[in-house]
């Protein structure tokens, strides 16, 4: 699979652009025309630059406006087009995109069309040069492939062929076998791009609201795998018009959309009348069959508080490190570490965030091939030097530069507990109740916004996930819009909250020194009131609901007043969806950052974002005194 991107795509100034697109590591770039012409430098300096990059420029784009023109016209679009093919010449590339023509003056007839078409064939080929039309969405008389297909058809000239691209055939949920009559040697180019199913004007939708597939909700892989199924093996070409994209960084762009192609080519791959496909063979999905453990990175001082309130919850220290400073405290299949080593990248990360949870091991079927499987769809390993004698754990870098750990029951990953520590337990410290809590039910991940797509694409092309669709959760002062990643069985489940503005808890959160991060673990339990008992027992402090909260809860639900009132003494939140009820309770923040959740689920399957905004206000309501700005 060649791979490309259209400049468009990516932020910044052209040698900037094309700096970043190449170090993700695309074969091809597209040059909009735009972007050549706010450059300072000849088409020929252009193309050198690109060339020294070791890009191939593969395509010059969008000429408009051409076919169909009434005969007052046809002469200058001839001449217009001349002029491009000048630039071409001296950029050095053979291929000029014609998008259909959207002038009002425009004629009709796949006839007219297809003669027009035919000369323009008849005087690229005088230059070596190639012609490929492309079916806009909104054009005039053009704005489906199939039309554009028999234009090309009938001009009938090798120099003319088709250019499909995703949006344009997707939005207008045009029928994709229509592309398997097509020959792969009259398609000159394919042009990829996603979107967010969002009800609006194509136009609008298009220029502002692509986004690399995958990570929008279009069926870009059903669309390639019909391609690859007609034998095409020449260039993909991600051409993204994206608002947030335009003001974003351009390397985190570029290799989030190198991402989305090599996974999209993977999943392609997989489809038996498309193996023709060249593309880089890797593992599957990864499996994740639970969360190994969330570790901590923290110092002495801090720790002691955070075991403090992991006691609280009933968490016993039960093991510590053989050669670092780092304690395990488990209940149920929960692993927590608290590392306070003053070595290594734990202790960087501290430098930096302060107590954070910045690591995580996830258990997978085969944690060596879910490496391989993440690094070859660009993710960033991670090593450090362990003791001889202790396991190294493969990990690679997620959010926030924290770490996600893949271990394995196959093999001395699965046992490192065993192998790097040594059993310990807490002397002196006072017994305290079990709060029955099981396994991990969710990971929270705070991110800015503008990386919400980056990490939906990381891990639902590691991992066997699917992604939920966006919700908005209303702070008191702002939005925060929250997504989903988890897996069928429910063994792995990470929110992602993207935030806005700094005002927001998760803004704050961002913002005050945390950056991107875990700000959040919800735990799950298989009796909210015997655990609130246990914790009321430990001296946990509660997040305190707001009263009024109850009564409205009462009366949605249709609740008994007996529930109602037990809910609200022990400050549980409540929901219910079509599959079961859902039972939270919070924890007051640590640090000013950090809180734990416990959940109990009967048979729901959602987060409760209705309960977000009680939640949020009462969390703020508890920072203000530390410095949470009123709102
Ligand atoms: O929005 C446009 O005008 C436009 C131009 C060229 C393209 O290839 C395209 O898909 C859209
Ligand atoms: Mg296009």
């Amino acid at each position: 699979m060649k791979t490309s991107i259209a400049t468009v795509s990516i932020s910044g100034e052209l040698p900037e652009k094309l700096e970043a697109i190449a170090k993700a590591g695309f074969d091809g770039v597209e040059i909009f025309e735009n972007d050549f012409l706010a450059f300072d430098g000849s088409p020929a300096d252009v193309g050198k630059m690109v060339r020294d990059h070791g890009l191939e420029i593969t395509l010059f784009q969008p000429f408009r406006d051409f076919e169909g023109m009434p005969p007052s016209h046809r002469s200058r679009t001839f001449d217009r087009a001349e002029r491009k093919f000048d630039v071409m010449q001296e950029l050095g590339t053979d291929l000029v995109l014609v998008c259909s023509n959207v002038s009002p003056v425009s004629l009709g007839g796949i006839d007219r069309a297809a003669a027009d078409f035919h000369e323009l064939g008849e005087r690229a080929a005088r230059r070596g040069l190639k012609v490929g039309y492309e079916a806009l969405a909104w054009g005039r008389h053009i704005n489906d492939h199939r039309d554009a297909w028999e234009i090309v058809r009938r001009a009938d000239h090798p120099n003319i062929g088709l250019i499909l691209d995703s949006f344009h055939t997707l939005s207008r949920k045009i029928d994709i076998n229509s592309i398997r009559s097509i020959p792969k040697d009259k398609i000159f180019i394919v042009q990829l791009a996603d979107a967010p199913l969002i009800d609006m004007d194509l136009l609008y939708w298009s220029r502002h609201f692509r986004n690399m597939p995958g990570e929008g909700d279009l069926p870009v892989t059903a669309f390639t795998t019909a391609i690859a199924e007609t034998g095409y093996d020449g260039y993909f070409s991600l051409e993204i018009f994206n608002d947030q994209f335009r003001g974003g960084s351009s390397r985190a762009i570029a290799d989030d959309g190198y991402r989305s192609l090599i996974y999209l080519g993977d999943q392609v791959r997989r489809s038996p009348n498309a193996s023709g496909l060249t593309v880089l063979d890797m593992p599957d999905r990864a499996t994740v069959k639970g969360v190994g453990f969330v570790e901590f990175s923290s110092d002495e001082k801090d720790a002691a508080d955070l075991a403090a309130i992991l006691r609280t919850l009933g968490f016993r220290k039960t093991a510590k490190h053989k050669s670092k400073k780092v304690s395990l405290y488990s209940q149920g299949d929960i692993r927590l570490l608290v590392n306070t080593d003053e070595k290594g990248f734990a202790n960087a990360s501290f430098a930096v965030h302060g107590t954070s949870a910045y690591a995580m091991a996830l258990v997978v079927d085969d944690a060596g091939q879910a490496f391989e499987r993440a690094v070859a769809l660009g993710a960033e390993p991670f090593r450090q030097q362990v003791a001889a004698g202790e396991v190294e754990i493969p990990a690679i870098r997620g959010v926030g530069g924290g770490l996600v750990y893949l271990i394995d029951d196959n093999s001395n990953l699965g046992r490192f507990s065993e192998i790097d520590f040594l059993p310990a337990s807490e002397e002196g410290e006072p017994e305290m109740a079990p709060a029955h809590l099981e396994h991990v039910d969710h990971i929270a991940q705070t991110v800015a916004y503008e990386e919400m797509l980056t990490w939906l694409l990381f891990y639902t092309s590691i991992f066997e996930t699917q992604k939920t669709p966006m919700v908005d959760i209303i702070d008191p002062a702002g939005v925060v819009r929250s997504q989903v990643v988890e897996n069928a069985s429910g063994t792995l489940r990470i929110t992602l909250n993207g935030a806005e503005n700094r005002r927001t808890l998760a803004g704050h959160f961002i913002a005050e020194k945390f950056g991107s991060g875990v700000q959040h673990l919800a735990f799950h339990t298989d009796d909210i009131f015997a655990t609130a008992a246990a914790l009321r027992k430990n001296g946990f402090k509660p997040l305190a609901i707001s009263p009024n909260y109850y009564g409205d809860v009462e009366a949605r639900f249709g609740l008994d007043a007996e529930l109602s009132e037990r809910l609200k003494e022990e400050n549980i939140l409540y929901d219910r969806d079509e599959h079961g009820e859902y039972f939270q309770l919070y924890s007051m923040t640590y640090s000013e950052g950090f809180f734990f959740e416990i959940v109990e689920r009967r048979g729901y399957r959602g987060y409760g974002a209705p309960n977000a905004i009680f939640r949020i206000a009462a969390l703020k309501r508890a920072l203000r005194p530390e410095g949470m700005p009123r709102v």
